[in-house]
């Protein structure tokens, strides 16, 4: 029993000693061969050779409580990735873990490839540092240019440029200030505040722990000595307390609790705090660290539960904030924005967007311009590819709480999520918000859709037909406005070529003109049952995305997909416009079907086969389903 008593103060010991250690955590960047591998491994294994005890502690305390099996389990360690972890997405960055006399380190060892960008992204947002590996023989390199960037733009403002393998360049001090003159300029441009360079050889050790002899023209610091002494300038300013809530602990009715990691600021009883986006206000009754006990104070990167004195509605997503000091509110900002996703971004597509824990739909409206990471240059764009970055105008269809990322990282980067796959496709940091959402309202009016629909009598509703150029969408359309219009009903054809011609005249058939094509014509047939009519909406509307976007703008049981199903060949094969002849001799480009996607309906309410059925037909089946 004493034993055990004994074993466990010298654990609460080592942890205490532990938390009063300073932390820092550093990614590692470079291309592929930089020897990135070789630093981490031997810093590694050379401090645990100094200080092999305590890394004993740690491998016991990570086994015990680890998912990793028998190996250290590090992001254990970690909580800036959560987000992606509650999206069940892998990201292949390697957490690695040490210690030295007066710090400990995080590192995130990042793949260098270019394709993995999404992970070096994920490792800079959360470092306060990045060790910028460049080959003395070739000097900056593509990689160096971009890696900067991502970790300049993830708001990392020092870096450790280790010039590595100075042996196979005879240790020259000419070769070593030439690159360390061409990157303090980038850093420059990069805004790229703290650069130390330092002569390495990571094969041979020269100046990782000790000064190497090979080197005495330099009196800089070894890596470990830069390392360990590094001062990190705080994060942005000081922005006041904010609690992203995670979840609301209500065991029973007396008792509920906003549980979270604070972002920034501190804490304790009798604080009056806002609740954000509502903007109610309320003081902290209790602080409730994480073992359970009330604490007098708590502050940034704690876990707390908070309780308040008055009963507020507040639910995960929400933020609780200092109210003499509140966070903003808005749906709409400028943003950077990495761009991770095999699919191109296309403006006007709905994404899934998490901003501390709230997550919302928000979509792209403009990109203002694509920036060259390797130049800096600003270019023209319409869409993003993987790995680019481009600044945007974001729009989101709720308020969040939240400030510029130069702030608070914590509520000032977002990662958007592709909505059909769930994966992390684009990583960003809000620069400002365009306007605030309290600044637009929504107009009262007293004559709503069901007077509207009921001086019609009739349900309003839209039939959405999507389907390839020829399948049949005008014809069907055609025959089921003129029947319902025989009987009395109000209708309404909305068709591509016809609004094309008008509203939609901007717009040509590149994938991103399609989205805005829908976009636009979904929210005019949306207008159209709200003044009470039953709309017939003839696109090809060809991606899923667009067509659940116009889904989602409809009450439930307004929005019917009607799928025109025609084979390509049947299509072609009636050729109305002669349009395909065109498109398969190269006149028209991007024609769909041929060099541009048509994805099929996965849920569509109707299916009509035009092989099979007349036309005839298959309006009835239309007129059916809007009168049920
Ligand atoms: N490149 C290309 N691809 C597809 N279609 C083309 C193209 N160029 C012109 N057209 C004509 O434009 C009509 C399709 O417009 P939509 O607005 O319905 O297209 S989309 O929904 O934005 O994909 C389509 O009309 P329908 O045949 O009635 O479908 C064509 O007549
Ligand atoms: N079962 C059918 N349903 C609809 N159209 C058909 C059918 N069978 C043949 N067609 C012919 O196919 C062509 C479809 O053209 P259109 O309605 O303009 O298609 P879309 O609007 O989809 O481009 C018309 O000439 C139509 O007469």
């Amino acid at each position: 029993m004493n034993a055990e008593r004994n074993a466990s103060a010298a654990v609460a010991a080592y942890l205490q000693q532990h938390e009063t250690r300073g932390l820092l955590r550093f990614i590692t960047c470079g291309s592929v061969d930089d020897g990135k591998s070789t630093l981490i491994g031997r810093l590694l294994v050379e401090t645990r050779g100094l200080f092999d005890d305590q890394l004993a502690a740690l491998d016991g305390d990570s086994r015990r409580h680890g998912t990793q099996g028998d190996a250290i389990d590090y992001a254990l360690l970690l909580d800036g990735l959560q987000a992606e972890r509650e999206q069940g997405i892998t990201i292949d960055v390697a957490y690695r873990f040490f210690g030295i006399q007066h710090r400990r380190f995080i590192v995130a060892d990042c793949p260098g490839h270019e394709q993995y960008t999404r992970n070096m992204a994920t490792g800079a947002s959360t470092a306060d540092l990045a060790v910028v590996l460049v080959d003395a023989r070739k000097g900056l390199l593509t990689q160096t240019r971009r890696h900067s960037y991502i970790a300049a733009l993830l708001g990392i403002r020092h870096v450790l440029l280790a010039v590595n393998k100075m042996d196979l360049v005879e240790y020259d001090q000419a070769v070593f200030e030439g690159i360390r003159e061409s990157y303090g300029v980038l850093a420059g441009q990069l805004g790229i505040d703290h650069v130390t360079a330092i002569p390495l050889s990571a094969l041979e050790g020269d100046n990782l722990l000790l000064r190497s002899p090979n080197t005495p023209w330099y009196q800089g610091p070894s890596v470990i000595e830069h390392l360990e002494g590094v001062q990190i300038q705080p994060h942005g300013r000081d922005v006041g307390f904010r609690l992203p809530v995670q979840w609301v602990n209500r065991p029973h009715q007396d008792f509920r609790g906003f549980v979270g990691t604070i972002a920034s600021g501190a804490v304790k009883p009798g604080d009056e705090v806002v609740a954000l986006p509502s903007g109610r206000r309320s003081r902290v009754a209790r602080v409730i660290a994480a073992g359970g006990d009330d604490a007098t104070a708590a502050s940034a990167d704690q876990a707390v539960t908070l309780t308040l004195t008055d009963e507020l509605d507040i639910s995960r997503g929400d933020v609780i904030a200092s109210a003499a000091q509140p966070a903003q509110v808005a749906d709409q900002f400028a943003a950077h924005l990495l761009w991770m996703g095999d699919q191109p971004l296309l403006p006007g597509r709905p994404y899934w967007l998490r901003i501390g824990t709230r997550k919302v739909s928000a979509s792209v409206t403009e990109i203002k311009h694509r920036i060259d990471v390797n130049t800096q240059e600003q270019l023209a764009a319409k869409h993003l590819g993987l790995n680019e970055v481009g600044y945007c105008n974001l729009h989101l269809d709720q308020p969040v709480a939240f400030e510029a990322y130069v702030d608070n990282r914590a509520l000032g980067g977002f990662i958007l999520i592709d909505r059909q796959t769930n994966a992390t496709v684009g990583a960003g940091t809000l620069d400002f918000a365009l306007r605030r959402a309290g600044n637009i309202h929504w107009q009262h009016v007293d004559v709503d859709k069901a007077a509207r629909a009921r001086s019609k009598a009739q349900v309003p509703r839209c039939a959405w037909f999507t389907g390839l150029s020829g399948s049949g969408k005008s014809s069907i359309a055609n025959l089921v406005e003129k029947r319902l219009h025989a009987m009395g009903h109000h209708c309404y054809i909305l068709d591509g070529d016809n609004v094309r011609h008008g509203l939609n005249k901007d717009l040509g058939f590149t994938d991103e003109d399609r989205v805005e094509n829908i976009r636009r014509v979904a929210e005019v047939a949306r207008l159209m049952v709200d003044a009470g009519l039953i709309v017939l909406v003839s696109f090809i509307s060809p991606f899923r995305a667009e067509r659940r976007m116009a889904r989602a703008l409809f009450d439930v049981d307004e929005f019917i997909e009607v799928f025109v199903s025609t084979p390509l060949e049947v299509a072609e094969g009636r050729d109305v416009k002669g349009l395909y002849a065109k498109a398969r001799a190269g006149s028209i480009p991007n024609f769909t079907g041929i060099d541009s996607p048509y994805e099929v309906p996965e849920r569509a309410e109707l299916v009509l086969d035009t092989v099979e059925q007349t036309p005839e037909a298959l309006a009835q089946l239309v007129i059916d389903r809007l009168l049920e």
